[in-house]
């Protein structure tokens, strides 16, 4: 398929390592598969939602394929999400979790091929409210210890050793973070906890299992509450999740659920697909707008 398919890129020039190699070959695998590109930089957070809205006003596009990690994705998907719009993904982030999660091809010709092939999926984003205003997310939210981690990785550590980054982050502020309990609600049953992670998929941090089964093609939420605090908790959490073996963990709770709050005596940060928000109370819910895909297969 793909003859003559419209395609606009929407890309984060600061996403990931900033390679534009993989970027230019995927561009020239879509001109080789027969379709006419477009691609829009970013110049600032939030612009990649201006792009998308703007693209879509303007009606020219089949096809809009986002260009980078979660948070740009995240992005267009703000402005897709709901429409018949379909959007594609080309990972280009630092984790790239949703790409991982839905098996999207990280070689440039395979992704493009990918997005030529018309191959398509629904899923269904959750929603936080960033400062009165609904902001879409992929992939997941985290409460607590790992969006400390968020708020406090340095910009340059991260552009220089990626992933690497969050890991060497997380080290110093297990020793510096406050932990906190939370009151969490899901759906309206109450709960503590001292760290949670919002997740529609199975994935975090990259590759690494957080829970066996994620729900990105339905609505709703996992919702994994870690129930001890302190450092050695969260170390041996960190070390399950490498290990995927968080669901197994005796202080770990995992419900599912559409609409989840959470409330701290002391605000703690909160972060969605690996951004900084904001701080608690913070409600999460389903955003009752899919958002068609033009990668992967219906699950
Ligand atoms: N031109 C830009 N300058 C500064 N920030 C930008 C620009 N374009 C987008 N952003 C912001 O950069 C944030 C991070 O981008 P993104 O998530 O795509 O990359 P990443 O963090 O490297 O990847 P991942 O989320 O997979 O780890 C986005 O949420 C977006 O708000």
């Amino acid at each position: 398929m793909a003859e003559g398919m419209r395609a606009c890129i929407i890309v984060n020039p600061t996403a990931g390592r900033r390679r534009r190699a993989p970027l230019a070959r995927f561009i020239a695998a879509l001109r080789a598969g027969g379709a006419s590109v477009q691609v829009l930089a970013t110049r600032h957070a939030g612009h990649a939602e201006e792009l998308a809205r703007q693209v879509m006003r303007d009606g020219t596009t089949d096809c809009i394929i986002a260009a980078g990690g979660d948070g740009t994705i995240a992005e267009v998907a703000q402005a897709i999400a709901g429409t018949p719009q379909r959007m594609g993904i080309f990972p280009a982030g630092s984790a790239n979790v949703l790409a991982r999660e839905l098996a999207i091809p990280f070689a440039p010709e395979t992704a493009a091929r990918l997005i030529l092939s018309g191959a398509g999926t629904t899923i269904w984003p959750g929603v936080v409210e960033d400062a009165g205003r609904p902001r879409l997310f992929v992939q997941m939210a985290g409460i607590g210890f790992d969006a400390c981690v968020v708020h406090w990785l340095p910009a340059l550590l991260k552009r220089m050793v990626g992933r690497t980054a969050y890991v060497l982050t997380m080290l110093g502020a297990a020793l510096r973070y406050r932990f906190t309990t939370l009151d969490v609600r899901v759906d309206g049953n109450a709960y503590r906890a001292h760290g949670v992670v919002v997740s529609k998929g199975r994935l975090y941090g990259g590759r690494f299992v957080i829970c066996p089964h994620g729900m990105q093609h339905e609505a709703g939420f996992r919702v994994i509450m870690l129930e001890t605090a302190g450092v050695l908790a969260t170390l041996r959490m960190g070390c399950a999740l490498l290990l995927g073996r968080v669901a197994h963990m005796r202080d770990v709770r995992i419900v599912t659920g559409r609409c989840v709050d959470v409330h701290a005596a002391t605000p703690v940060p909160v972060q969605v697909d690996g951004d900084v928000l904001g701080m608690t109370p913070v409600r999460i819910r389903d955003a009752g707008r899919p958002l068609r895909l033009a990668v992967g297969r219906d699950a």
